[in-house]
């Protein structure tokens, strides 16, 4: 059954826990992602960021607890039918096709959702019209990311920025309802960091995003809701003038008295 509460959540997980041996990585996080908000996940070294990413985009397995997106518990499922329920991950540069152009890389970012929708028989055979279809969301992505001019560059071509531009073309090509969100910006200059937050805040506006990441004072000015972690399990869930404010947070996090 459907609550009106269940209905404004785009993402969540219940008791969601990852041991490795004896220690626990991600402990009982119960979190909670409101559709169309921009969430951020933080946490000092080792608090259980990066295990609870790949718990939630499939890399890996929970050791107990549940993952539901938009009332669907995808716990049991691939990343890739994540992928196709709605779940996009932010692509790493490793995952771009160098050798291929962009709007190669972007054809295949659509049809890693597209074809999952047909069976085998139908992907061999696919219609004309299918591929109208792909033709005409790449020109749409091409234009939303303001890479149309490279469309047929090799994306081993490209520059530092429109490298990370067609990483979010091929993230919005598959459709995503959710977009998680691993350190867009790690190692980036402060210049580079605040032009690719603004690209992915412009891109990804009416998508609910969820952001794992270091940088404190860049969630401080971006999320609607922050969930900060600390050995594993979560520590405080507010805006960010709650987690600002918090005792806990400033003693345990921040360091301060
Ligand atoms: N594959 C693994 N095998 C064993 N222990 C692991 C594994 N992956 C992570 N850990 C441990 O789990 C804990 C949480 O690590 P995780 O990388 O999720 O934290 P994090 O918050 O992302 O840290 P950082 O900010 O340093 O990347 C750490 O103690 C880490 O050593």
């Amino acid at each position: 059954m459907t609550t009106e509460r269940e209905t404004n959540i785009a993402l969540e997980t219940q008791g969601l826990t990852r041991q490795f041996g004896q220690l626990v990585a991600v402990d009982e996080v119960d979190l909670t992602v409101e559709k169309d908000s921009f969430h951020c996940i933080i946490g000092p070294n080792g608090a259980g960021k990066t295990t609870l990413f790949n718990l939630l985009s499939g890399a890996l397995s929970p050791t107990s607890g549940s993952i539901i997106l938009n009332g669907r518990d995808i716990t049991n499922t691939t990343p890739e039918q994540r992928v196709h329920y709605g779940l996009g991950r932010s692509f790493q540069i490793s995952d771009v096709f160098t050798n291929l152009t962009v709007k190669e890389n972007i054809r295949l970012g659509i049809q890693s959702r597209q074809y999952r929708d047909l069976g085998v028989v139908d992907k061999l055979f696919s219609p004309t019209a299918t591929f109208e279809d792909i033709e005409r969301r790449t020109a749409e992505v091409l234009e939303q990311t303001d890479l149309m001019e490279y469309a047929d560059t090799e994306a081993s071509a490209l520059s530092y920025g429109n490298k990370r531009r067609l990483e979010i073309s091929i993230v919005l090509a598959t459709d995503p309802e959710v977009v998680l969100l691993d350190e867009p910006t790690a190692g980036m200059s402060r210049e580079n960091t605040m032009a690719t937050i603004e690209m992915l805040q412009g891109i990804l506006a009416d998508k609910t995003l969820v952001l794992v990441e270091h940088d404190i004072d860049l969630v401080m000015e971006l999320a609607d809701r922050i969930t900060v972690l600390h050995n594993g399990a979560t520590l405080a869930v507010g805006s960010p003038d709650e987690i600002a404010d918090s005792e806990e947070v400033n003693r345990v996090y921040l360091g301060e008295p």
